[in-house]
């Protein structure tokens, strides 16, 4: 339940170009100082039912069906080593299989090395004509990207700096990741890790966002919890029709921490559960460094750039060791 401890603010996009807009860009500030976390109401042209259409278009089909897409690591014939799909991990607390992509970049992007897997485009799937897969997911990853480019203008008019402050951070080439979700119910005896120490089972544990910002859509399942100042768990009821936004790691250190990357987690409800998460990441040499408020207004603590591929791959991989991430090289041609 949502209680007054953590009240999630709601923020309506049918408003933003209204006379309400500055009042909106206050409430978006004011939301990233205290909780963290908003809801994003009435996203123009975001189909959710098309989004559960695709996550069960997907996870229904056979092992042997998700194999031809699956990362490399768990099939030596396949080339991808990121993108495309992943399987669940018997032994991990994170229980879920997974599908993701990015925005294809331009060929010969001089930017993008041959060992950048940041940028590697996704294998997709055979289509079977009931569902337009491919074409579905791409055209909501570029709903998703406006959406959170819109937002982020928003934070900076709230925050009284240009309102494009954050643009460049992306540019054309961001390395968001656009995750379609499965979590399977345990069927085996779930391991010690995946017990919170007030005896509930999780299926992904205590953690926060690494990339910039999260828009999730979680359909109308429950599960998902956050942390309060206070250390206490507290469920953020489904809202239907809505975006649950929050905040990552990247966005939270360039900010000094005003704005809060929360610690969320997500409990296993002993049913499927499907939930799709649009990592909005900056480009791989977008500058992330902190004190970007200095960067942006001239006054305050020395800015220097930081650029993201670099300082996101050693908090995923040596870091936080998230299963998905520490099985991928380093990218050599790249170091920071
Ligand atoms: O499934 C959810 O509700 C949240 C998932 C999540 O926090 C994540 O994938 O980072
Ligand atoms: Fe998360």
């Amino acid at each position: 339940m949502t209680d007054c401890r953590f009240d999630v603010p709601v923020i309506d996009m049918s408003q933003i170009y209204s006379e309400n807009r500055k009042t909106i860009a206050k409430q978006v500030v004011v939301g990233l100082e205290n909780t963290g976390f908003l809801f994003i109401d009435n996203v123009e042209n975001l189909d959710y039912d098309g989004l559960y259409k695709s996550c069960k278009w997907f996870f229904d089909k056979p092992f042997e069906f998700k194999r031809t897409v699956i990362r490399k690591f768990w099939n030596s014939e396949n080339k991808n080593i990121y993108r495309g799909y992943f399987p669940v991990v018997e032994g991990e607390p994170s229980r879920k299989e997974g599908f993701e992509f990015s925005r294809d970049v331009k060929e010969n992007d001089p930017a993008v090395t041959d060992d950048n897997w940041f940028y590697e485009k996704a294998p997709w799937p055979e289509e079977d004509g009931t569902f337009p897969f491919k074409a579905f997911l791409q055209a909501t990853y570029e709903t998703l990207h406006k959406t959170g480019l819109e937002l982020l203008h928003l934070a900076a008019i709230g925050l009284g700096i240009d309102e494009h402050s954050f643009d460049d951070i992306f540019g054309d080439r961001p390395c968001s990741t656009f995750r379609i979700m499965h979590y399977p119910p345990w069927t085996t005896a779930p391991p010690q890790s995946a017990y919170t120490e007030d005896g509930k089972v999780l299926i992904t544990p205590s953690h926060t966002d690494s990339n910039f910002l999260t828009l999730l859509t979680r359909f109308n399942y429950g599960g998902l919890e956050v942390q309060t100042d206070s250390g206490e768990w507290i469920e953020v009821d489904p809202r239907p029709g809505s975006l649950v936004m929050n905040i990552g790691d990247t966005f939270s250190r360039m900010m000094g921490g005003r704005f809060k990357a929360t610690r969320h987690r997500v409990i296993d409800i002993h049913e499927d559960r499907y939930a799709v998460p649009f990592f909005m990441s900056p480009r791989y040499d977008g500058d992330i460094g902190v004190n970007f408020m200095t960067k942006a207004t001239g006054v305050g603590e020395e800015h220097q750039v930081e650029h993201y591929g670099p300082w996101v791959l050693n908090v995923m991989k040596y870091q936080k060791k998230y299963f998905e991430y520490r099985v991928l090289p380093d990218i050599k041609s790249l170091k920071a």
